[in-house]
């Protein structure tokens, strides 16, 4: 390593790596800004129910493909899609916005546990869900709610949905009723709830993109953005003094993009260009590419393998890939939702004309939804602590993620799907590198139920299924079911069924691959303030510093942990921070 420059005159406190779930509150809350710039988005972002086809968005999509398992599986599944955001914002700019911070008391007290550190417990981290949300459905007296933050929280419209249609009515009483998902008091229950969504008082999208155009002292210049640039490595250097290595820039490739883009043309010989930080580097780049950026830092033979010199050891990097299990099944219904009507979900009045009704009457069709109408919450077995099964009905035709699935969502309007999705799972993948240049591909492996404790996770989404088909078998509901399609009728027996879980099983919730862990943990890659272990100046926030894939949704618990992040960082820094964010982006977004 080469002897640290000096950086005392640099431009920058702070580089942040990725302006998604995890970097983009930390990043804005560090320098409350310095950038000005014009809210262009394109519509497929904003308007909520177009979430699908903002997934397939050109200008947007980051393309990985993955194994669902390790090689000899009974149904290989090679070439699994997993849809990511390049764009300011990251994957908040075309998530399906569920605001869901339930079943999360665990995740954060055991960190609190690990790391003796009562700031993790779940009892402080709620203040920071209360200092980010800003909900627009409850009472501002409400305790367990934030009314000033940058997050709008929303339910679905009952002006929109006031024609309900009968499932809407018996799946609600499908169990006790849960009046308020995100509070206290609700944090393990069990019954049934309406999702709250990001969505804002005009039903658009509320995401990080928002956060980061509107933070407020921008005009102070002191968060900058370098767009439409990859960053390519972590450099380095050697202190002098014998202790850690130090992070000390990041190297950059402006105009480079990663592989899984739309706009990526072949792998290139990089031009590249140094920033060099003041204080400290943090990587936000997603589940992915964290890992892949921590450059020489990693597990030692892997590294050795693709001809990087190991610089830290640490094995943790890359592995501990965690997921929410999801099955989808799907009924299909005698009649179509006439909430459908004339809806083709797509991108002008001639082909849409429910997309003109949506702007001429402020908002106010299907457009504004969120795409799960309802949640039930349970427990595989009585004796488990926490409730560990949800379901969420979503009508539609909804198989999980695979590329062209927004078509099957737009064309077809009488089908109800019930998505099972099991929370803490035992599964535990890989993301590993295939070469040294920072446009390979990545080999990822999630390999479902193949860790100890998988043969539970079958049992617990087999018996969810049948809790799913139980309900659709009520009278109110079934007398307008044609049949289940999905899967076939020929799926009764539980190895049918478990055939079904291992053929469809998908995830959307990636995580943990830089796990934070305690001291005595070799696979630590971070400690409880989100520093990579043995070396100085470095931090990772986002979805990979998760040590378990939290509660049942993941998005508004990472907003909370940036912003712990950013509160950590700000009290061990000077108070005038400048910070530059490095992000791969898909939409030309002037800045001036
Ligand atoms: C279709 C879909 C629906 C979802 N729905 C929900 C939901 O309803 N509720 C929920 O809670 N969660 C949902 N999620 C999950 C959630 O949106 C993601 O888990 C979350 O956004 C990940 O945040 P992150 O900060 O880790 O990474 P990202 O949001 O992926 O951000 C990382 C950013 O870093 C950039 N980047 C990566 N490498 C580099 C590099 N080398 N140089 C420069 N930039 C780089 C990328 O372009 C990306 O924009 C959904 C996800 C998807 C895909």
């Amino acid at each position: 390593l080469q002897h640290c420059p000096d950086r005392s005159q640099s431009e920058f406190d702070f580089v942040v790596v990725g302006a998604g779930a995890g970097g983009g509150p930390l990043a804005a809350r560090l320098a409350e800004s310095g950038f000005s710039g014009h809210d262009v988005v394109n519509v497929n972002t904003t308007i909520p129910f177009y979430f699908g086809r903002a997934v397939e968005d050109p200008q947007l999509e980051l393309n990985h493909t993955y194994d669902e398992y390790s090689p000899g599986a009974k149904f290989p599944r090679n070439d699994a899609w997993y849809p990511r955001a390049r764009g300011v914002g990251g994957s908040t700019i075309h998530n399906a916005m569920v605001n869901d911070i339930a079943n999360t008391e665990a995740d954060f007290d055991d960190l609190a546990l690990m790391f003796n550190d009562p700031t993790w417990s779940y009892n402080n981290m709620r203040k920071y869900f209360k200092r980010i949300e800003h909900n627009l459905y409850l009472n501002t007296t409400n305790p367990d709610h934030g009314f000033m933050g940058w997050l709008r929280t929303s339910l679905n419209p009952t002006s929109i949905l006031a024609n309900p249609s009968f499932e809407v009515n018996t799946l609600a009483v499908s169990g006790p009723s849960i009046d308020d998902i995100n509070s206290v008091l609700n944090d393990a229950a069990i019954g049934v709830g309406t999702p709250s969504y990001t969505i804002d008082e005009h039903h658009n999208r509320s995401s990080v993109h928002d956060r980061l155009v509107h933070s407020k002292a921008r005009e102070h210049g002191r968060l900058n953005f370098t767009l439409d640039t990859l960053a390519t490595k972590i450099m380095l250097c050697e202190s002098g003094t014998g202790d850690s290595p130090v992070a000390y820039g990041v190297e950059i490739a402006p105009g480079a993009a990663l592989p899984i883009a739309s706009n990526f043309k072949g792998k290139t010989q990089l031009k590249t260009e140094l920033v060099i930080v003041r204080h400290e580097v943090i990587v936000s780049a997603g589940v992915f590419q964290s890992p892949q950026l921590l450059s020489g830092i990693g597990d030692r033979s892997e590294l050795s393998r693709h001809g990087i010199d190991p610089i830290v050891h640490l094995p943790g990097v890359g592995i501990n890939l965690q997921d929410h299990d999801e099955v989808a099944n799907i009924w299909t219904l005698k009649h179509n939702y006439t909430l459908f009507n004339g809806c083709t979900i797509l991108y002008t009045p001639e082909t849409d004309p429910c997309l003109e009704y949506w702007t001429e009457s402020g908002h106010q069709n299907l457009y504004s939804l969120g795409a799960a109408l309802f949640m039930l919450m349970s427990k595989s077995l009585p004796t488990l602590p926490a409730p560990d099964m949800m379901i969420y009905w979503v009508p539609g035709f909804f198989r999980g993620f695979f590329p062209g699935f927004p078509d099957e969502l737009a064309d077809i309007h009488n089908a109800l799907t019930a998505v099972v999705l099991k929370a803490h799972p035992s599964s535990r993948g890989v993301v590993r590198l295939t070469g040294n240049h920072p446009q390979d591909l990545l080999h990822i492996e999630k390999r479902h139920f193949e860790a100890p404790g998988g043969m539970d996770d079958i049992f617990s989404i087999r018996e969810a299924i049948k809790v799913a088909r139980s309900i659709v078998e009520h009278p109110n509901i079934t007398m307008h079911v044609n049949a289940q399609v999905f899967p076939g009728p020929g799926f009764q027996t539980d190895e049918e069924i478990d055939d079904h879980i291992l053929e469809h099983v998908f995830g959307h919730h990636a995580c943990c691959t830089n796990a934070m862990g305690a001291d005595d943990d070799p696979n630590a890659v971070l400690d409880g303030d989100f520093k990579v272990r043995g070396v100085e100046g470095l931090r990772v926030v986002d979805l990979s510093s998760w040590p378990k894939v939290p509660g049942w949704f993941v998005t508004t618990p990472t907003y909370m942990i940036s912003e712990k992040a950013a509160e950590v960082i700000r009290m061990s820094a000077e108070p005038r921070e400048t910070t530059l964010v490095v992000q791969d982006e898909g939409i030309q977004w002037p800045l001036k």
